[in-house]
């Protein structure tokens, strides 16, 4: 029997408190009726005796590897979105998958480190996932610290350097880059900014709020791979995604953590 749904592939990291990571790129499949299936690469723990501070365990190259065996035998994904990796084994056994499979339409958020990793971490993380999945990925999403860093320019501060800087981190392989401003845009509106490869696009909405939202980069990049899955085309993709985000933005929900997350559901 064929899929009665579109399929997306998801390989990212759990975030316990359910805000971000793999609880919010499943959640966010469901409200598009696109079918999630999951290799789980991490695991994080927020800790709230230590001002929620990230605890970090990645699953063995291994079993991401076994993961990914059950899923591709079961199903053709239509997409695949990347989330957090987090270790240079995790990265290694995620391109040896992406060049087994040749999947399409691939999603990769450049999740470079989270906070309680070793900092030094940050460099080898961000060295092997340039060298070995950036290659790979039909559009990449970072934001405005992962684009300084995956760009190399430190200022960030218009929007026309959000477009320069997308340039820049596709001419290392990806063969689109949206740079999300978010908050960080200046003016009172939250501008992402899409290299497509011969143009530049850019997606406005009005901020919502003042606090940083747990789950919103998650969101975004599974609802543009959810968009891919459907056969929409990238600007629509995007145009979509950004509008679902901006609304769970304003729905966000507000538990003990410090920063509220993203509520994809009550539509
Ligand atoms: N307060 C906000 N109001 C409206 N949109 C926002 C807000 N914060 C982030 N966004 C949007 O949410 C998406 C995720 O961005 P961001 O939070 O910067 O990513 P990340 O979670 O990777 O840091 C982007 O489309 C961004 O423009
Ligand atoms: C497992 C995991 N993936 C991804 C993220 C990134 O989340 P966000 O969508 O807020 O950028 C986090 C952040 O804590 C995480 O713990």
């Amino acid at each position: 029997m064929t899929a009665p749904t579109p399929v997306t592939f998801v390989i990212a990291g759990s975030e316990s408190t359910g805000g971000a990571g793999c609880q919010a790129d499943l959640r966010t499949l469901q409200e598009f009726n696109v079918y999630g299936a999951l290799t789980l690469s991490c695991i994080v723990s927020f800790d709230p005796k230590d001002n929620w501070n990230h605890r970090f365990v990645p699953i063995d190259a291994q079993v991401i590897r076994d993961q990914a065996e059950a899923t591709l035998a079961d199903w053709s994904p239509a997409s695949v979105k990347i989330g957090m990796l987090g270790a240079v084994p995790t990265i290694e056994a995620v391109r040896d998958i992406l060049a087994e499979a040749k999947l399409p339409n691939i999603v990769l958020d450049p999740v470079l480190i989270c906070k309680g990793q070793e900092p030094g971490a940050a460099l080898d993380i961000d060295t092997a996932l340039r060298r070995e999945v950036l290659p790979f990925a039909d559009v990449l999403t970072p934001n405005l610290v992962e684009t300084s860093i995956l760009s190399g320019m430190d200022d960030l501060a218009s929007v026309r350097d959000f477009g320069e800087a997308a340039k820049r981190i596709a001419d290392a392989g990806a063969r689109a880059v949206l740079v999300k401003g978010g908050m960080d845009t200046p003016g009172d509106q939250a501008i992402d900014v899409l290299w497509d490869g011969s143009e530049l696009v850019q997606f406005a909405r009005p901020k919502v709020g003042s606090k940083r939202v747990s789950g919103a980069g998650d969101t975004l990049a599974t609802a543009i791979a959810a968009g891919l899955a459907k056969g929409d085309s990238l600007h629509d993709a995007v145009d979509a995604a950004k509008s679902f985000v901006t609304e769970g933005i304003a729905r966000s929900l507000e538990g003990q953590t410090p920063f509220d997350v993203v509520w994809q559901g009550d539509r």
